[in-house]
């Protein structure tokens, strides 16, 4: 482990030259690169190709800001902020801070920038420190770092020992980007399922889940008031057109008294407000899909098409762990083996979930992992965040234990096959927006003449049997075909894949 030594008077120019050509290989590679290039092609013509490439470069940005910050923008970003805002004045901000150490000999030693990783909000600078220093030193002098590097609020993080990371946040663009709610789509030929609008990114780019390939699954981390619900409200809003015909069912679970979704009940095709009724929800959730399962096996069919005979039925569970862990324990030994079962099994027969915990802990939930795509909001502690999104996630940049109460809704999504998480905010539904979007779904009747309600049995009795799911005369229904088949051939996958991430290195 090395340690920059200040006052190293007697250290020769080439031994310095040498140690900056191995300590940054990247740019010194580059340097030497581009000498090259001038003596084999001229300074004139390397002068014409540097022109062309920053007029390239800044036409990808003016046009699509999001993709030019992902693949350059945040490398050219991290290499300039490592040299101009963070190595340029490194020294004099130690120094004022009190972050540097003495050795035995009266030399100054000086922690040391070993990198710098940015997103578009937040920087990471990977920091060795100096002997002699804890990170507590770090933690002490936060609000002067902060206040040195201009940044809006500043994060220290162990990495390992002797390493530490220092979290700069350099902007806030949720602070002035209105999340507005999308409007109720009138037709079913209108929504996409593919392209379920519920937020947006920091970008300002619309934030989407896709229920038919890639977020078959939604898991949402948050406190209490981190604003969970709104990425439900939000992903019901844009399914409205759909729950009014009948090609979405919604079952709910909403074990805390039904606060959070009773205003919606009359909309959905089965409801519970407590966890008794929840397991008898679950119960039934399971049979009609296993029943599908059969049916459309029977029959050789092997793809699925949200129909009025096979509507996607998306459950959902608002506080998962009072169905997992908090309830009595015939609730939660019964409940868990049903949701890793829902998870696991109904892909191909129209089965969606989306639940919400306040601690995703693996007593909590412990079928988190089923989940392809998890959302983690404003969570209590930092090791929530891993727990929530997956391993290396907060060392990723998703840091949701630093989102202010203030910014209820911001949260950072992980899909699977995307290395790193996204910045994303919902918009808040008000009880109004709510009572309108009910108003819309049962304005044709259809919903509540799905509806079923599902009582719990007492402990230890046998559940009634569910009534034929298919029972409903959908053709006195007046709605526009939904041909996803249709859709599906018209428009290009949006599915991203990420594979090339990997050479994505973002350390300058
Ligand atoms: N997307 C949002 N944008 C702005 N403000 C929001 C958003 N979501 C929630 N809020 C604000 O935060 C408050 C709490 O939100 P909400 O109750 O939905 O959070 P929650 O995570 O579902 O909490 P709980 O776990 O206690 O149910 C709301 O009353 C609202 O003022």
């Amino acid at each position: 482990m090395r340690t920059t030594v200040v006052g190293a008077e007697n250290t020769s120019p080439i031994r310095w030259g040498l140690r900056q050509v191995a300590g940054h290989p990247r740019t010194s590679s580059s340097a030497l690169v581009g000498s090259a290039a001038v003596f084999w092609f001229g300074l004139h013509t390397m002068l014409w190709a540097v022109g062309i490439a920053v007029l390239a470069g800044v036409s990808w940005r003016l046009l699509d800001k999001p993709t030019f910050d992902r693949f350059a923008g945040r490398l050219l970003r991290a290499w300039w902020r490592r040299w101009w805002t963070y190595q340029r004045p490194w020294l004099r901000i130690m120094t004022a801070c009190n972050l540097t150490t003495t050795d035995h000999k009266g030399e100054t030693l000086v922690p040391r920038v070993t990198g710098v990783r940015c997103t578009w909000s937040w920087d990471t600078v990977s920091v060795r420190m100096a002997k002699g220093q804890a990170p507590e030193d770090f933690e002490q002098a936060i609000e002067r770092l902060a206040n040195a590097f201009r940044a809006r609020s500043t994060n220290v993080r162990l990495v390992k020992p002797g390493k530490l990371a220092l979290d700069f946040q350099r902007r806030e663009p949720f602070d002035e980007m209105i999340i507005p709610l999308s409007p109720l789509a009138e037709s079913t030929s209108a929504v996409d399922l593919r392209r379920l609008p519920v937020g947006m990114d920091e970008y300002g780019r619309d934030f989407t889940l896709n229920l038919l390939q890639r977020d078959l699954h939604v898991l949402l981390g948050g406190a209490t008031g981190a604003g969970k619900g709104s990425y439900m409200w939000a992903l019901l809003r844009s399914l409205a057109p759909l729950i009014r015909a009948g090609l979405v069912r919604l079952w709910v679970i909403d074990p805390k008294g039904g606060q959070e979704f009773g205003m919606g009940r009359a909309m959905y095709h089965a409801f519970a407000d407590n966890d008794a009724d929840g397991l008898a929800l679950m119960q039934t959730y399971v049979k009609t899909l296993d029943e599908r399962k059969l049916e459309l096996g029977r029959a050789g069919v092997r793809t699925f098409t949200p129909s009025r005979e096979t509507p996607l039925e998306l459950l959902i569970c608002d506080e998962l762990a009072a169905m997992t862990a908090f309830a009595s324990r015939w609730i939660t030994v019964a409940f868990a083996p049903l949701m890793s079962k829902a998870l696991t099994q109904y892909r191909s027969v129209g089965g969606r979930i989306i639940a919400a915990t306040q601690e995703p802990t693996k007593d909590n939930v412990p079928m988190r992992g089923l989940f392809p795509t998890k959302i983690a909001l404003r969570l209590d502690s930092a090791s929530y965040v891993d727990m929530c999104l997956g391993e290396g996630m907060r060392d990723m940049g998703a840091l949701a234990d630093k989102i202010p109460e203030i910014l209820a809704g911001v949260a950072y999504a992980k899909r699977d096959g995307r290395r790193e998480p996204l910045r994303v905010r919902a918009p808040y539904s008000r009880d109004e927006d709510i009572a309108e979007l009910v108003e819309f779904c049962t304005s044709v009747g259809t919903v509540t003449e799905l509806r079923r309600d599902v009582t719990a049995p007492a402990e230890g009795q046998e559940r009634d049997e569910p009534a034929d799911v298919y029972a409903i005369d959908f053709e006195a229904l007046e709605v526009d075909d939904y041909d996803t088949d249709q859709d599906q051939t018209d428009e290009v996958d949006v599915i991203e894949h990420f594979e090339g991430d990997e050479d994505d290195e973002e350390i300058a």
